[in-house]
């Protein structure tokens, strides 16, 4: 480490401009790139060249490369000193740190700003849940969206040990007796605004399908077995799957029948003691490695939910989507699947009202997870704007280009304080309460949010140019929000049949007397 610390002066660095002995500087550090210059990816020409080779090419280097290139161990020590009397202006980021970017965090954790919904132990939550998720989710997530594999059990683990499955569920009775982060909040205390922060953490890391890789399926899918599902059932299930040993998919979709529930093909035809389910299911997240499927079927009495364990007769599919196959999204065949009649959720024939009764909480939770995703790419694009220098300037210098970001900046404050305004009265409501006066507003609210963020990636995309197209490198988390935004339009419901949904609710509100 004493070599790092060798000081140089810019005389001293300018003697090495040549190949075979070459040196830059980057921020203040003093690299010698004499041997990696053939091994640079973007070739060794551009490391030659006059005001790069023997000068400092800060500007340059932050106009090509995200800062994280230089904190990666294999280039990292290619540092040979520092320049004297200088200091590094871009630091490492700390795992759980706030960023001072404006509006790059809610406006609740920005310095000198007030709130009438979060208290300091959401605040302590929160930099608890960032810190673990930057350190140790993280790195799983864009392990996974690359390579498409299912989260790791070693990841499963810990989050199950912080409770995060459970606390992703939702405040209730499923959390009591339960240690949550390690004690920083009582299961009576965990309230929708923890929740909250849990989904728009762990949405942050560009990694669309990671998220949903996320075990999004228990959110969905386990609800109804808590609600609707016998004692027996519940105290099996439950717990394997909180405690991440088991996985859950909420099979609903299929290929002949989506928003109009009604139209469903699966049927489940009663042979004494059990259920003969044949049909399938498609789009089914977390499907691919599922243990057991919440899975709506026609019965004679009509549409009814059963819960199906992976076993003789089930199969499943991968589906290739845009998002990375770390998501688990299958096809999924039942074969005349044998079902104990004891695995029913809820009343033979009462299954739409078994669907309909998360529905809220699951779209309230996709605008979270919607949310915190797009403020990253604000954030992305502010800072981006702010060092791209273009005609000798910076971008943020074009008057379209401060256009855009405004536009950005006010779909996501608008979107989030929507959101926080929400989750306020849930946290006073009853779910009866709930059901009855919050479905349309968050019928709407999610169709509002995921049109922003559909805006926000185009627009991010033009800020970016062709940086935005490229799956590695400066634009990569807007590649991967601009590929992956529309997902929010459509999961949990397709935006436009929400957005009527919250208008019908209106309507159906509307005073007899209500005239102009
Ligand atoms: C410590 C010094 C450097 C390291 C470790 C490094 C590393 C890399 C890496 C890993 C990439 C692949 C793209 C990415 O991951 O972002 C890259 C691309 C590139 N680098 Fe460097 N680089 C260094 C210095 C420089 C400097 C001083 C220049 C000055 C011109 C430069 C010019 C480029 C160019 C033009 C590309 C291609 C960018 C693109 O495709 O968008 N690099 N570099």
């Amino acid at each position: 480490m004493s070599k790092s610390l060798r000081q140089f002066s810019f005389e001293d660095v300018e003697k090495h401009n040549k190949e075979g002995d070459l040196w830059v500087v980057i921020d203040s550090k003093v690299y010698d790139l004499s041997k990696f210059a053939d091994l640079h990816p973007g070739g060794p020409n551009v490391l030659y060249a006059e005001g790069v080779a023997g000068k400092d090419a800060t500007d340059t280097f932050f106009g090509l490369h995200r800062h994280e290139v230089l904190l990666r161990p294999q280039y990292a020590r290619l540092q040979i000193g520092v320049i004297e009397g200088q200091e590094e202006a871009v630091k490492a980021p700390v795992p759980g740190a706030l960023s001072k970017v404006p509006y790059a965090e809610p406006t609740w954790l920005s310095t000198g700003y007030y709130t009438p919904y979060y208290t300091d132990n959401h605040r302590t939550f929160q930099k608890a849940v960032r810190q673990f998720f930057e350190e140790v989710v993280r790195p799983e997530a864009i392990r996974c969206e690359e390579n498409g594999k299912k989260i790791s059990q070693e990841v499963v683990d810990k989050m199950s040990d912080l409770n995060i499955i459970a606390m992703r569920l939702g405040p209730g009775r499923h959390l009591k007796g339960r240690t949550l982060m390690g004690g920083i909040v009582k299961p009576e205390e965990f309230d929708y605004f923890h929740e909250l922060i849990l989904n728009i953490e762990l949405s942050r890391f560009g990694t669309r399908g990671f998220v949903d890789g996320m075990l999004n399926g228990a959110v969905i899918a386990l609800p109804p077995i808590w609600n609707y599902g016998s004692p027996e059932l519940q105290a099996k299930i439950i717990p394997e799957v909180l405690s991440g040993k088991k996985y859950i998919a909420l099979a609903i979709t299929e290929a002949f029948a989506g928003s109009d529930v009604s139209g469903l093909q699966t049927t489940a035809v009663r042979d004494g003691d059990y259920w003969v389910v044949t049909g399938t299911k498609k789009w089914i997240t977390n499907g691919t490695f599922a243990d057991y499927f919440t899975t709506a079927c026609k019965t004679e009495k009509g549409l009814t939910v059963i819960l199906v364990p992976r076993g003789e007769g089930v199969s499943t599919k991968p589906i290739k989507t845009a998002y990375s196959p770390t998501a688990g999204t299958a096809y999924v065949i039942f074969d005349k699947v044998r079902v104990p009649v004891a695995n029913t959720l809820g009343e033979v024939g009462k299954g739409l009202s078994v669907i309909l009764s998360n529905f809220n909480h699951e779209r309230w939770m996709v605008t979270g997870c919607s949310v915190g995703a797009q403020r990253v790419i604000v954030e992305e694009c502010l800072k981006w704007a702010n060092q791209r220098i273009v005609f000798g300037k910076p971008l943020t210098s074009q008057a379209v280009i401060r256009d855009k970001l405004g536009k950005m900046i006010t779909r996501i404050e608008a979107c989030q304080n929507w959101l926080e305004s929400i989750t306020h009265q849930m946290n006073n409501m009853t779910y009866n309460e709930m059901s009855n006066k919050l479905a349309g507003q968050i019928g709407l609210l999610k169709q509002f949010v995921s049109r922003c963020g559909r805006e926000t990636a185009e627009d991010a995309t033009q800020v970016f140019g062709g940086r935005a197209l490229t799956v590695t490198g400066m634009g990569k988390l807007i590649e991967n929000y601009h590929r992956t935004s529309g997902f929010d339009a459509i999961l949990a419901g397709a935006e436009d049949v929400l957005g009527d949904l919250g208008v019908r609710q209106a309507i159906k509100k509307m005073p007899k007397g209500a005239r102009l």
